[in-house]
C-alpha cells in the first residue's frame, strides 16, 4: 500500500543509513581498555546500539544490555567522557553507508519530498559522519539524542520535527531499524517504514508492525511515489 500524501521523511541514522557500528565498538573497546577493561566482540556491542551514548556506555561498563543499577556514577561520567573522546576521533573511520542509501535519498529528493534526521546519537557526531560520507547538504533537519529533553521512543522529537517542517504528523513517515524509531512513530501516531539490516537487539523488527519493512533501503521507492503538484 502506497504511502499517501506525505511531505517529509524523518530518518533515523545508526543502522539505517549509516552501519556506524564498527566505529561505535572501537571508541567503546578503547573505553574499556582505557579503564582496565576487557573489550568485546563488535558484533555484541552492535546489539547495545540504540539508545545514545550513555546507554551504551552503561551497558559496556554491565557487559551486558540490561544495565547494573550499582554502577558508580564517577565510572559512568568518567567512562561516557573518554568514550566522547575516542569517538570524536573515529567518528567516520570504518562507517559506511548501507546498500542503496544515497541514490535513494537523492531520488526520493529529486520526487520533492524534505528529509530529516531523527538520531538517538549526540547531535554533535551527525554533520561529521553525513560529510564523511558524502550526505552533507541533503538534510534541512538533523534532531540528536541531546537536542531534546527527550528522545525515541519518545514522541517529542517527531513532534519537534513536525513543527519544524510545519507539516502534520499525518504528512511525515519515520524510517529506521529499531524498536525506538517504530515505538516513537507509533507513540506520535504517525506511519513508519521499518529496516531488517540494522541494529535492533537482535530482536525481530516485525514485532513492532511498521507500516511497511523492508531488508532493502532501495525498498521505500516501492511504497513512496513523490509529491503530486497541486492541481
Ligand atoms: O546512537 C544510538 O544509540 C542510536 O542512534 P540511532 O537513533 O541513529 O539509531
Ligand atoms: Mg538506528
Amino acid at each position: 500500500m502506497i504511502l499517501e500524501d506525505k511531505q517529509v521523511l524523518l530518518f533515523d541514522l545508526d543502522g539505517t543509513l549509516v552501519d556506524s557500528a564498527p566505529d561505535l565498538a572501537a571508541a567503546v573497546n578503547q573505553t574499556l581498555i582505557h579503564l582496565g577493561r576487557e573489550p568485546f566482540p563488535e558484533a555484541t556491542v552492535r546489539n547495545w546500539v540504540g539508545n545514545g551514548a550513555l546507554m551504551l556506555i552503561l551497558r559496556a561498563l554491565s557487559g551486558d544490555k540490561d544495565v547494573d543499577p550499582e554502577l558508580p556514577q564517577t565510572l559512568v561520567d568518567n567512562a561516557l567522557a573518554v568514550f566522547l573522546d575516542f569517538y570524536a576521533k573515529c567518528v567516520c573511520d570504518k562507517s559506511k553507508l548501507y546498500g542503496n542509501v544515497k541514490d535513494t535519498l537523492l531520488a526520493l529528493k529529486a520526487q520533492g519530498y524534505r528529509l530529516g534526521i531523527i538520531t538517538n546519537k549526540p547531535e554533535k557526531f551527525v554533520a561529521p559522519i553525513l560529510d564523511g560520507l558524502g550526505l552533507s547538504g541533503i538534510f534541512e533537519l538533523i534532531l540528536g539524542g541531546d537536542s531534546l529533553a527527550e528522545r525515541k521512543p519518545h514522541p517529542l522529537p517527531l513532534y519537534t520535527a513536525c513543527k519544524w517542517f510545519e507539516v502534520s504528523v499525518d504528512q511525515c513517515v519515520m524510517i529506521g531499524d529499531s524498536k525506538n524509531d517504530i515505538l516513537a512513530a507509533k507513540a506520535a501516531n504517525m506511519d513508519s517504514i521499518g529496516l531488517t539490516y540494522g541494529y535492533n537487539y537482535d530482536e525481530d523488527l516485525a514485532v513492532h508492525q511498521p507500516n511497511h519493512l523492508f531488508s532493502d533501503f532501495r525498498g521505500l521507492l516501492s511504497v513512496l511515489k513523490g509529491i503530486q503538484e497541486p492541481a
